[in-house]
């Protein structure tokens, strides 16, 4: 028995919580008490639903027995220290982490109810569902134009000019870089400022209609007025997506989501509406954490 073991015991259900009354009338906690999660990891309207997933570099876990949902039109922000698993466990939701040589993915992943690890899932398709925006703006070497209308090319969403027009606007004017690009469409993408470059690639994301979007870390290289710009944007991108976002910002996670996750050590600690989460935590763990004590 402990008061603040970090890295044992394995982290349980608010459902397994229910069936294990007894444990929460212990005074003393135990290890597994310490570390399971606490608020409301599931949610009614759950566009992704991911269950007991767990997540290894080779023989090393970096994500234990993870549950959660991600609702349609919610933006959950993902936060925790540095090492914590968010960025892993949010490349699992549009299988990224198949890229990574040695990354092993277990548990029930759905999307809309079906297997996102499915034997028959192509992941191109897949990931043009499941977009992702990563930390470092990376547009393609191609004009602005080209970095939108590639997605839908290569997706066989559009391919007459006309119709390829219509989406490069479209896009960009939902990502709100419309009015600053619209006169220089044929130069280069990389020719743009960072914040620029980043609301590209979500134009590049959203290019392609897909229904959910990763964020990692989005704003990470921007100035305040970008990652202003972006949250802005993220929040109204809330309206037709949903939208999953690590963030090593508290401020962020705060003003762009509904519900804040909490990992620690690759557990999933404390997930609940994000005001909760901020101002009344339940566990000791994200206090900690969202206090400055450590992180
Ligand atoms: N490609 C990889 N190969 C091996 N181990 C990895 C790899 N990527 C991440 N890890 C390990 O998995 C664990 C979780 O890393 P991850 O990048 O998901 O954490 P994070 O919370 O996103 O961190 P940060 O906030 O620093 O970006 C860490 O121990 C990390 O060293």
């Amino acid at each position: 028995m402990t008061t603040m073991t970090l890295n044992a015991g394995s982290a349980v259900t608010a459902g397994d919580q229910a069936k294990n009354p007894a444990a929460e009338q212990s005074v003393v906690k135990t290890k597994a008490e310490i570390l399971k999660t606490v608020g409301k990891p599931l949610c009614d309207n759950a566009k992704l639903r991911m269950r007991n997933v767990n997540v290894y570099y080779g023989e090393t876990q970096a994500i234990h027995n993870v549950s959660l949902d991600i609702g349609r039109n919610e933006v959950v922000a993902m936060i925790g220290p540095s090492g914590c698993g968010k960025s892993t466990f949010l490349r699992c939701l549009n299988r990224m982490n198949d890229t990574i040589e040695g990354c092993r993915v277990e548990g029930d992943l759905t999307l809309d109810g079906e297997a996102i690890y499915g034997p028959k899932v192509d992941v191109v398709p897949l990931r043009a569902r499941v977009g992702m925006v990563f930390q470092k703006p990376n547009p393609f070497p191609k004009s602005i134009y080209d970095n939108v209308a590639y997605g839908p090319k290569i997706h066989g969403i559009a391919s007459r000019r006309a119709e390829l027009d219509e989406i490069v606007e479209n896009s960009l004017r939902r990502a709100g870089l419309w009015n600053e690009v619209k006169d220089r469409l044929d130069k280069p993408g990389t020719g743009l400022s960072g914040g620029q470059q980043q609301r590209l690639c979500i134009a590049r994301a959203i290019a392609v209609s897909p229904e959910v979007i990763l964020m990692d870390e989005p704003c990470s290289a921007l100035d305040p007025i970008a990652t202003a710009r972006i949250e802005e944007l993220i929040d109204e991108l809330r309206e037709n997506y949903t939208i999953a976002i690590v963030t090593h910002s508290m401020q962020q996670a705060a003003r762009v989501s509904q519900r804040t996750a909490y990992f620690h050590l690759g557990k999933l600690v404390e997930v609940n509406d994000t005001e909760t989460v901020f101002t009344n935590p339940e566990h000791e763990l994200t206090e900690a954490y969202i206090t400055g004590r450590f992180g």
